[in-house]
């Protein structure tokens, strides 16, 4: 760090000042966090689906980039020995004094510790010198001058559809609707439908959150309705037509499908929140068993998200005693992956070096993982948490593991005391790998699901290509089956965008000699790839065979695959619903559908 440029301060004043610089800081990434949702609102309005794209990858970058920021600000201001333990331990107490009245507390504190944990060495990484443990209590922020989080709309008074009505009109979203009494009347329908008959009570009320959740195409009005005792979560997914109008194109009142759209596998929501915690607070109420972390995540507040899943995992190993082990399927060849039998996620490490045909590097492999965290996931890729000197108790490890990380990945280990340290790791949902799941089902002799996993295997790669994302590796293993018996891709070493890849049939042989020929006679650039040959690798066993030729035998022909890079490279947006097919309303056709959509994506995301 620089020499100071004042005389030396007195340390409490140090502290005072790094506080300040620190919340500084935040509320500098706060501010432009909310900005970024309040333009996603004109990009919605204005149907610029490629601008709102790239504003949704670059917030993800947001958060860094003022981390950064601030440390630079803070070596430039301050020499090492100005900065004694008691100057860090008072900074805390400063920034904890500084938060009281902070609409968003529990950001502040993580913000904190990222920049601390950027500057201090792991020792100091406890509760005396940052948030180990969270301070600042969310649950009683002062709301009272702001805008409230939730409208609430009584329609026993106003009559339903004049409520829901006035629910939509009020976002005031500065575009034309097509039809809103008709699509009000269907959404009266299903949501009477849902309520049974049942007369109103007194407290009848419908509770819509202040602000809309924008995502890709779509714009998602979120509440509940509550009548008695009776409660229930729905959201309404407002759309684009082909004439730019705006839709109501479903509404959304099953419970799992409103968790799916809040999944692991999608892009994050743009949503303007003043108090975020008091947002998580009311999304807890519709999804339950949905982790906190989780929900702040979805929100695009992916380091509160990281902090409070890491909090609920220490918590986890202090109530179990099961041990790490490796992840059940076929090794990797450049991931080492292992996981807590007790726990529904892997830890995956990069090892040190990978054997042929695997040509990469630990960089290339962690770029491709930020191009999966950057790119929308479409529901088919798993997101990841990416985390820097993990601390696990070595006991928990099983002897065959610690084996394997020194084997595969020893600059990456280290060992303190009774703990051992990952050097860097990801983290990523727990699934059953595809190759697993589909022999299962054949050992049961359930063609059901084998047929299934086919089907859903097939729809994956097919959303994959519409994101604009070739797989590389389409084997089995790379796959896996969530709860929901959806599949989604988790190896990214080998993706590519479809726009860098060049689709090819296999040329004719020329003579005889190229007909016998053991090794390709013809000559493969890089980015060369021929969908005839993947039934070689993928299409060995009859029963798959079968069902993949049933649905999805034009994965196989070069056709496909390049006209979907055409239409990627002539700026078309795929739709890609989040929702199923059957929900939604008559007449709604998606302004830029494709042309024609096979039957089998009817049920793309019934996940
Ligand atoms: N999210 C997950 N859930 C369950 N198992 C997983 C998960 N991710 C990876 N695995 C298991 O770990 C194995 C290796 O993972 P992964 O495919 O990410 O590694 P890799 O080294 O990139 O593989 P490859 O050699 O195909 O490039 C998988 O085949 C699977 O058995």
């Amino acid at each position: 760090m620089k020499q100071a440029a004042f005389p030396k301060l007195l340390s409490s004043q140090i502290a005072f000042d790094i506080a300040h610089t620190i919340l500084d800081g935040f509320d500098k990434h706060y501010r432009l966090f909310r900005q970024a949702s309040q333009v996603a609102r004109q990009h919605f309005e204005t149907a610029n689906w490629t601008v709102a794209q790239q504003a949704a990858r670059e917030r993800i970058d947001f958060y860094d980039k003022r981390v950064l920021e601030c440390v630079q600000v803070l070596e430039d201001e301050y020499d090492d020995s100005e900065l004694s333990d008691s100057v860090w331990r008072e900074t805390k107490l400063h920034y904890i004094g500084m938060l009281s009245g902070h609409k968003q507390p529990e950001l502040a504190e993580t913000f904190f510790n990222s920049v601390c944990c950027n500057i201090l060495h792991r020792t100091y990484f406890h509760n005396d010198f940052i948030f180990v443990r969270p301070v600042i209590s969310t649950e009683y922020i002062d709301t009272e001058e702001l805008l409230p989080t939730y409208r609430v709309y009584y329609p026993a008074t106003d009559g339903l559809r004049f409520s829901l009505k006035r629910i939509v009109t009020n976002f005031q979203l500065n575009c034309k609707f097509a039809n809103l009494d008709r699509d009000i009347a269907q959404l009266e329908e299903c949501l009477l439908h849902k309520l049974g008959g049942d007369a109103p009570e007194p407290n009848y009320q419908i509770q819509v959150l202040s602000n809309l959740f924008f995502r890709n195409k779509g714009a998602y009005v979120v509440g509940k309705v509550i009548n008695g005792t009776q409660e229930f979560p729905f959201v309404v997914p407002i759309l684009h037509n082909r004439h730019c109008e705006l839709v109501l194109d479903a509404v959304l009142l099953d419970h799992a499908q409103i968790t799916i759209l809040f999944s692991f596998t999608r892009a994050y929501f743009m949503v303007d929140m003043e108090v975020p915690s008091a947002y998580v607070q009311f999304l807890r109420t519709l999804l339950p068993r949905k982790p906190r972390s989780e929900i702040y995540t979805i929100l695009g507040l992916q380091k509160q998200g990281k902090t409070l899943f890491y909090r609920d995992y220490l918590q986890h190993l202090k109530h179990t005693a099961d041990r790490f082990e490796i992840a059940p399927g076929i090794r990797g060849l450049v991931m080492l992956v292992f996981a807590l039998p007790s726990f529904p996620y892997v830890f995956k490490v990069i090892k040190d070096f990978f054997p042929a045909p695997k040509e990469t590097t630990r960089a290339q492999i962690k770029e491709k993982y930020l191009l999966v965290k950057h790119h929308d996931r479409v529901g088919r890729m798993a997101d990841t948490l990416e985390y820097s000197n993990v601390a696990f108790p070595v006991e928990r490890f099983s002897e065959e593991l610690i084996a394997e990380l020194l084997h595969h990945a020893p600059s990456l280990v280290e060992f303190e005391g009774d703990r051992i340290i990952i050097r860097h790791l990801y983290i990523e949902r727990r699934m059953v790998p595809l190759n697993i799941f589909l022999s299962n089902a054949e050992a049961a002799g359930n063609d059901a699901l084998i047929e299934h996993g086919v089907i859903e295997y097939g729809n994956a790669i097919r959303e994959l290509v519409a994101a604009n994302i070739f797989p590389g590796d389409m084997l089995y293993k790379n796959f896996g089956v969530t709860r929901q018996g959806r599949v989604v891709f988790y190896d990214y070493d080998e993706i590519e965008y479809i726009t860098d890849c060049n689709f090819r049939d296999i040329p004719q042989p020329r003579n005889e000699e190229d007909e016998m020929s053991a090794e390709p006679w013809y000559s493969i650039a890089k980015h060369d790839v021929f969908p005839e040959q993947f039934g070689a690798f993928l299409l060995g066993n009859a029963k798959i065979k079968q069902y993949f030729m049933k649905h999805h035998a034009e994965l196989l022909t070069k056709d496909f695959w390049q006209s979907r890079k055409q239409r990627i490279m002539d700026g078309f947006i795929e739709d890609v619903f989040p929702y199923p097919q059957h929900i939604r309303f008559r007449n709604q056709a998606p302004a830029f559908a494709p042309a024609t959509t096979p039957p089998h994506l009817e049920n793309l995301n019934n996940e």
